[in-house]
């Protein structure tokens, strides 16, 4: 069981801003104030003016004037000394910049320059845009500037696609040290289409020579979804997951598929921006967003870092720009776009984008128990509990009662158990004929309760037992038992691997009248107090809840076989029935930053599984059909958050691929008897591995593995915390939190990949820890059936790979695949903290 403290929910508030990229303002705490009034929250403002801009193209103009056209040299490089002559520009004037520091420039989000091409293949127009951005980075970060909006890379060169943004990513490296107080947003468009590439007057990327663009196309000039996101991917792993560089998201007015969604989701999206041509119009002219587009930002806005919205292009903000420039700026909405001013003065809105986002704002839904509980959470890694080694506090139980599901459904499970025994007319241990019911690990008490009820409702008497090793709970456990169960319960104050098991009235002694009795470690009813015998005898039914995020993680096994052979042999069972372990590849950047940071002082920091409430993260196996914007239109009331909801395909969540890695049952028949020749007890048989294929669908970045359980407590009551199956279960159970399995260095997965888990719970008879692995394989068509077709790896696995036939080969037209593996991490293991037994 995970702990965190619940808090209350503050609300969703948007942070909005308006950009308007031709603003020529020289902008002050008043201007900021205006924006205020107007329920704007920021501004942006550019770092430079177009003088610099007219200045820095006068200077490459002439400086071209007088350069030779750029040969290769004998050696075939067009490197040369002549042909990287370098241009360089002077420092700024005042002409050059508007911003000034001032009060208001906190408020403010500086924009470089757009017109630069920091991937220009032209040595020459790429350094000048260094230059220029550079300059400008330098000179925000004088002025106080906190954020930069930085125009993407340029994809397309003539027949030249994706090559340069290394050079992008270099200066990006370059400017985060130039200006180590500012949050760098990388602003980029949801897929790469080239067509939406365009150059504009000015620009520098068409000054590129010839010489140094491809004649022939060397890339698709189709869209391809995951194109920015690639770019992305390149500039931030450049910059080492610096936690300084985050995206500016661009919402397009078509937004794309479903998996393209899910992928921005899981990056750190700081800042959405939307133009005013990615609004609709509703019948009365007013301009609104898509479902889909709303379904989007409520997505985003749950996360734990909301991403502020900049509106563009939507019109001045009224009273701070001069009538021209906003005439200007207004010019782009057609005039029956809005009621005219003459027509409806009473209701005219200056800025109808704001307020639809600020009614966008009120109507966000509400959120799941889960999020309620877990406010803070979103992505924030914890160590597991360890509460076999650890005595809980008393807060901590607090919190685990709070869940609405989980004690409902033990004393469902309890309830049953109890009237198929009384059905099934099994005999009890109990020289009475009570059912012996014992709560091993019962904290507070709150299953203890349940199980009174549940003999209550069934109508099965029982004799209560409760084990609690926390010397501190126990004395809540006494409290409770005179004041809430009227003596009902017999209390044992013991680790439950040391219980002797329950004593009840020899069977000459059994008519007299038995009171509560409190037993110590080992010892038992206090018999000097009357003048009854006592027997140790079997438990019939054992309630346990000693389950992690994993499962097993928290020893339930280990704890369980200490009782084993305390359970009835022949009826004896336990609620929990069995529990397994479940897990899924997904795409956590996020952690893996945070991690990489914490590794600094902590090297064991990558080889811990963590407990973490998974918000940002994509999942990289999901089921083939991912969806589409329709789906998520006509259906987007039905949603959750997160990954830790249950995608069905009619929301706006891709099913993910999640496999079964192993199982516990008890109680466990085949444990085998103490060896004669060691005084220890072997865990051997709660050892586990397992070796899953996972087909991924979309190329991206594996950062770990998430971890799920799902536990049978009796018959068909469930409870589960696996995405896939949690709302048909256990729906908005808040107990626990998934795993996190880390890689300590990310994987690349490629389209129509394989990523293979492998997995196994060690022991050395002391302790309990998870050595982890993943590779990745790409699938290579074959001519023909001759090659070795691939075959995944199921040991283990409860289900096939959506997309792989019976054999595991994955088949399509008749065409056979062949797996290369094109990556492979390290084995990590938890050994240096791994759970002790
Ligand atoms: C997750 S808490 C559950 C507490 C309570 N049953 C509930 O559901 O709120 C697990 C409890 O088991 C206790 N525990 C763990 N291992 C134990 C052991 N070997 N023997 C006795 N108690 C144990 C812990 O001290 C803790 O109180």
């Amino acid at each position: 069981m995970d702990h965190y403290e619940p808090v209350n929910d503050p609300g969703v508030v948007f942070c909005i801003g308006h950009h308007e990229p031709n603003r020529s303002l020289k902008l002050t705490a008043d201007h900021v104030i205006r924006a205020h009034e107007s329920n704007y929250d920021m501004l942006t403002v550019p770092i430079t003016t177009t003088h610099f801009h007219s200045r820095v193209l006068s200077l490459l103009s002439s400086h071209l004037s007088g350069l030779q056209l750029p040969s290769l040299d004998p050696l075939g490089t067009r490197a040369t000394s002549q042909n990287t002559l370098p241009l360089i520009i002077p420092p700024l004037t005042k002409l050059d910049s508007n911003l000034t520091p001032n009060e208001a420039t906190s408020q403010l989000v500086g924009v470089t320059s757009s017109w630069i091409d920091l991937c220009s293949p032209d040595p020459l127009i790429a350094d000048l845009s260094r230059q220029v951005f550079m300059l400008e980075v330098a000179y925000a970060a004088f002025c106080g500037i906190g954020y930069l909006l930085i125009p993407g890379p340029k994809l397309h060169h003539g027949g030249i696609h994706s090559e340069g943004i290394v050079y992008y990513a270099r200066a990006v490296q370059d400017a985060l040290n130039l200006g180590p107080y500012i949050q760098f947003n990388i602003w980029l468009r949801m897929v790469d289409n080239p067509e939406m590439e365009v150059d504009n007057m000015g620009d520098l990327g068409p000054f590129a020579r010839q010489e140094f663009l491809q004649a022939e196309p060397t890339g698709s000039t189709k869209t391809d979804p995951f194109g920015t996101w690639d770019a992305w991917d390149l500039i931030r792993k450049t910059c080492k997951y610096h936690s300084r560089l985050v995206v500016a998201l661009s919402m397009p007015k078509q937004l794309p598929a479903l998996c393209v969604q899910s992928r921005w989701h899981s990056e750190p999206v700081h800042q959405l921006t939307i133009d005013a041509s990615s609004f609709l119009k509703n019948p009365k002219g007013y301009p609104v967003l898509s479902k889909a587009h709303q379904a989007f930002i409520a997505r985003l806005m749950r996360l734990r870092t909301r991403p502020w919205i900049i509106l563009c292009n939507v019109g001045p903000i009224p009273g701070l720009e001069d009538t021209e420039e906003a005439e200007g700026a207004q010019s782009q909405l057609s005039s029956s776009d809005y009621p005219s001013l003459k027509a409806s003065k009473k209701h005219h809105d200056p800025t109808p984008h704001l307020s639809y986002i600020r009614n966008l704002q009120e109507r966000q839904p509400p959120r799941t128990p889960i999020e309620r509980f877990g406010t803070g959470y979103q992505d924030y890694l914890q160590a597991p509990l360890q509460p076999l080694t650890v005595n809980l506090e008393s807060i901590t139980y607090e919190v685990f009662e709070k869940d609405p599901i989980k004690y409902e459904w033990y004393e469902r499970a309890i309830t049953k158990a109890l009237q198929d025994w009384s059905d099934q007319k099994k005999p009890t241990s109990h020289p009475d004929g009570k059912v012996i019911l014992a709560v091993v690990g019962a904290g507070r008490g709150p299953l203890v309760t349940r199980a009174l009820k549940a003999s209550a409702a069934a109508g099965v008497a029982i004799d209560l037992w409760a084990v609690e090793k926390n010397q501190n709970a126990f004395v809540l456990l006494q409290r409770h038992n005179e004041d809430i169960w009227d003596g009902k319960v017999s209390l044992v104050q013991s680790d439950m691997r040391s219980w002797k098991g329950p004593r009840v009235p020899s069977r000459g002694s059994r008519d007299e009248p038995q009171g509560s009795v409190d037993e110590t470690q080992g010892g038992g009813p206090d018999s000097s107090l009357t003048s009854r015998t006592f027997d140790y005898t079997h438990v019939d039914i054992v309630v346990s809840e000693l389950l992690g995020s994993f499962a097993d993680n928290e020893l339930s096994p280990e704890c369980l076989d200490g009782i084993n052979d305390l359970i009835h042999p022949e009826h004896g069972i336990s609620i929990p029935a069995s529990y397994s372990a479940h897990m899924t590849p997904i795409s956590a950047p996020k952690l893996h930053s945070d991690i990489a940071h914490q590794s600094i002082s902590n090297p064991a920091a990558p080889e811990t599984p963590y407990v973490v409430m998974l918000h940002a993260i994509d999942f990289l196996s999901t089921a083939e059909s991912t969806g589409t914007t329709e789906t998520l239109n006509h259906h987007s009331s039905s949603r959750s958050s997160g990954g830790t909801s249950t995608p069905t395909p009619a929301t706006e969540f891709p099913i993910p691929f999640v496999q079964t890695a192993w199982t516990f049952s008890h109680p466990n028949r085949n444990i085998s008897p103490p060896s004669r020749t060691s005084s220890t007890v072997s865990n051997a048989h709660n050892v586990r591995r397992t070796r899953l294929s996972f087909p991924t669908q979309n190329r991206g970045v594996c950062h770990g593995i998430a971890g799920y359980f799902e536990t049978v407590l009796y018959g068909d009551v469930e409870l589960s915390t696996n995405p896939v199956t949690m709302d048909a279960k256990s729906a908005t159970m808040i107990s626990w939190f998934p795993i996190y399995f880390p890689l300590k260095t990310p994987l690349n997965v490629p389209d129509n990949g394989e990523v293979v888990i492998t997995m196994y719970r060690q022991t050395d008879d002391r302790k309990v820890w998870y050595e982890w692995m993943v590779e990745v394989y790409a699938l290579e068509r074959t001519a023909t059936a001759a090659a070795w077709v691939a075959s995944p790896a199921t040991t283990g696995a409860r289900s096939g790979s959506p997309g792989t036939d019976a054999s595991g080969a994955k088949s399509s037209n008749q065409a056979s695949f062949r797996r290369v593996r094109v990556g492979m991490s390290e084995l990590h293991s938890s050994i240096k903290d791994g759970c002790l037994m």
